[in-house]
């Protein structure tokens, strides 16, 4: 074997010097560039050495795939890559960032949010080991997930992406990089990326760095802080990540006291990557680079320029790409990007494909197929949604415990806009990018996890919006289950966090007449007015639970404990944000950390 690069035996950074030295430049800028797959032909991944390929959110072989098509889909794109005159593998990227939300049939985990309610490091890492193997099982190598994001503010269309406004919540959720890459042995090289084998994914922490923090919760927007603020609120996590191996970074597309992150050297180069030492690479968001000037996307020359300059190492261009490696040759050449940069970036790409192992296993492992939505992840998803419950009230008085509930009650009214519907309450980032309603894919609503828990003579009655007639009726308790529609970025900024779908009213009507148990389905704290919570028995905040409806039902009829916490503070009004635990002004209706249990003690 003449080719260092090729030898698996060789040191990584020996194949990665020996393998960059007989790159071309158009191979390097090659290797910097990732398309999305609509965009992508055989011919193009060949002769232009394309390094990476990614589903846009929603963005599928096509509608109910299965698993084995998606790795039809990948290995197809692979083979091209492996026929370039290198035969440089391509990574393919996804947004699995609660299980393979974008395949039919994949387990889906609660939204971050949710998980941080557990503060469970355990809990987090067997979910990221699970992801990966099911992202693996389709061919996929790349996940861009976690989001690290500390939400500092709920009206932020992300909220549910982040595990808390606290900092130390997200530092230790971080743990779910060891599932998704494998841990590291004790001694690895600080900052060096890790993937531990093929049934692990190189992972992506996101958004780098404040994105979380930004004036009033608007996505992409500004976060106004001191650079002590930011680095002890916003920048503390990636320390973990970095100090667990996590193999790239993506950046935000928001800014800092004004200077977009994608443009800004300081941050992407002078601390990510000189001061913390990250070895791995730094990617761009999508079309973050046009976002660089207005209108967007002009003068692009001057994006990428400033963009590749500040640190950017792979570009999400991820439609127009000829004109990026076009644009970025002139650079190059002309001298406004030099070889060095171009050549420390390929570097970071090459590294973590060589410790990916893409090299020796470029192709999917099929023995992994029957593990998408497998009952074990299905189990571990369950287990996540019973700890990921907080309850906020149980009982008009408190000692007098209204849950947990009786299974074999007579009659159930069960109600609400979110009582079965599946795609409620998956939420965003599933199936498609903002998510969607009804049966969008396999798995259990609460109403499902209600009739099959109830007895054998409890008679269960469903209705969305109980009419009058309805409610005349008798019952021995009911379940309302209401919320917010699934959203995604910028779609999910909210002034008015209020229950959408009148759910407040429809709370309210059905407790008026019946004993009643209302649980929330949101990415965030949502006002509950002081009426609706004084007439409910009790009330639970549940998040984006996901596929498995039974972690519901696990604890309300009393099987499991309430573990979960409030992750974010519970605001009384929309006037009083942003409001964080340390302000004077602090006076929240139910504080970070709150959470009743069945126990007393
Ligand atoms: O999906 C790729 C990235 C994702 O990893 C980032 O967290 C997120 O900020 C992000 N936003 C977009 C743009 N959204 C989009 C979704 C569907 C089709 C086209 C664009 C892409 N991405």
């Amino acid at each position: 074997m003449d080719c260092t690069y090729k030898n698996p035996n060789a040191p990584i950074e020996d194949r990665v010097k020996d393998l960059l030295s007989r790159m071309t430049l158009q191979e390097k800028i090659g290797q910097m560039t990732q398309i999305e797959r609509s965009v992508a032909t055989p011919a193009d991944l060949k002769s232009f050495s394309i390094g990476s390929i990614l589903s846009a959110g929603g963005s599928v072989p096509f509608q109910k795939a299965l698993p084995a098509d998606w790795a039809d889909m990948v290995d197809k794109f692979q083979q091209a890559a492996l026929e370039s005159r290198l035969g440089i593998p391509l990574i393919y990227g996804i947004d699995a960032v609660h299980g393979n939300n974008s395949v039919y049939g994949a387990t889906i985990f609660p939204h971050n949010v949710g998980l941080g309610a557990t503060r469970d490091a355990d809990l987090a890492q067997r979910i990221g080991a699970a992801t990966a193997l099911e992202v693996r099982a389709t061919g996929i190598h790349y996940d861009f997930a976690p989001c690290v994001a500390v939400c500092r503010d709920p009206r932020w269309g992300r909220c549910f992406e982040c595990y808390s406004e606290d900092t130390n919540i997200v530092r230790k959720m971080t743990s779910i990089i060891t599932g998704l890459q494998g841990k590291p042995p004790a001694d690895y090289p600080k900052g060096y990326p890790f993937v531990a084998g093929r049934n692990n994914v190189i992972a992506c922490a996101k958004h780098f760095v404040g994105d979380g923090g930004t004036e009033k919760g608007i996505n992409e927007g500004n976060t106004i802080l001191s650079y002590d603020d930011l680095e002890s609120i916003h920048m503390a996590p990636y320390l973990d990540c970095i100090s667990q191996g996590v193999s790239t970074i993506m950046a935000s597309y928001s800014s800092w006291n004004g200077r977009q992150l994608h443009a800004d050297h300081f941050l992407l180069t002078e601390i990510l990557k000189d001061k913390l030492g990250f070895k791995g690479f730094v990617i761009s968001d999508w079309e973050a680079l046009d976002r660089l000037t207005e209108p967007r996307g002009s003068n692009y020359r001057y994006c990428i320029s400033t963009a590749v300059n500040a640190g950017i190492d792979m570009v999400m261009v991820p439609l127009r790409y000829k004109q990026f490696m076009d644009d970025l040759t002139f650079l190059v050449e002309s001298g406004e990007v030099l070889m060095s940069r171009i050549d420390d970036a390929v570097e970071r790409i090459l590294r973590v494909k060589f410790v990916a192992g893409l090299f020796e296993y470029p192709f999917s492992d099929r023995s992994l197929l029957d593990i998408v939505g497998c009952k074990l992840h299905r189990e571990l998803a369950r287990e996540a949604v019973r700890k990921s419950l907080v309850l906020l009230k149980n009982g008009k008085n408190p000692e007098n415990p209204f849950l947990p509930l009786d299974r074999t009650a007579k009659r159930i009214l069960v109600a609400g806009s979110h009582a079965d519907n599946l795609g409620y309450q998956c939420g965003g980032w599933t199936s498609t990018w903002f998510g969607g309603s009804g049966r969008i894919t396999i798995g259990t609503t609460i109403l499902d996890a209600i009739r099959e828990s109830a007895g054998d003579k409890t008679e269960v009655i469903y209705d969305e919006y109980p009419s009058t007639n309805t409610l005349a009726g008798q019952y021995s308790f009911a379940i309302v289950v209401v919320g917010e529609p699934p959203y995604a970025e910028t779609l999910g900024d909210n002034k008015e966090l209020v229950i959408p779908f009148n759910g407040s009213d429809i709370i309210s009507s059905v407790a008026d007449k019946i004993p009643t148990l209302a649980i929330l389905i949101s990415g965030r704290p949502l006002v509950l007015e002081p009426q609706v919570l004084e007439k409910v028995d009790a009330f639970i905040a549940a998040w984006l639970p996901g596929t498995e409806g039974r972690g519901v039902t696990d604890v309300v009829f009393g099987d499991f404990e309430f573990e979960g916490r409030l992750p974010m503070t519970w605001f009384r009004s929309n006037d009083q944000l942003p409001m964080n635990p340390g302000q004077n002004s602090y006076d929240p209706l139910f504080p970070l950390g709150f959470g009743l249990t069945y126990n007393k003690e």
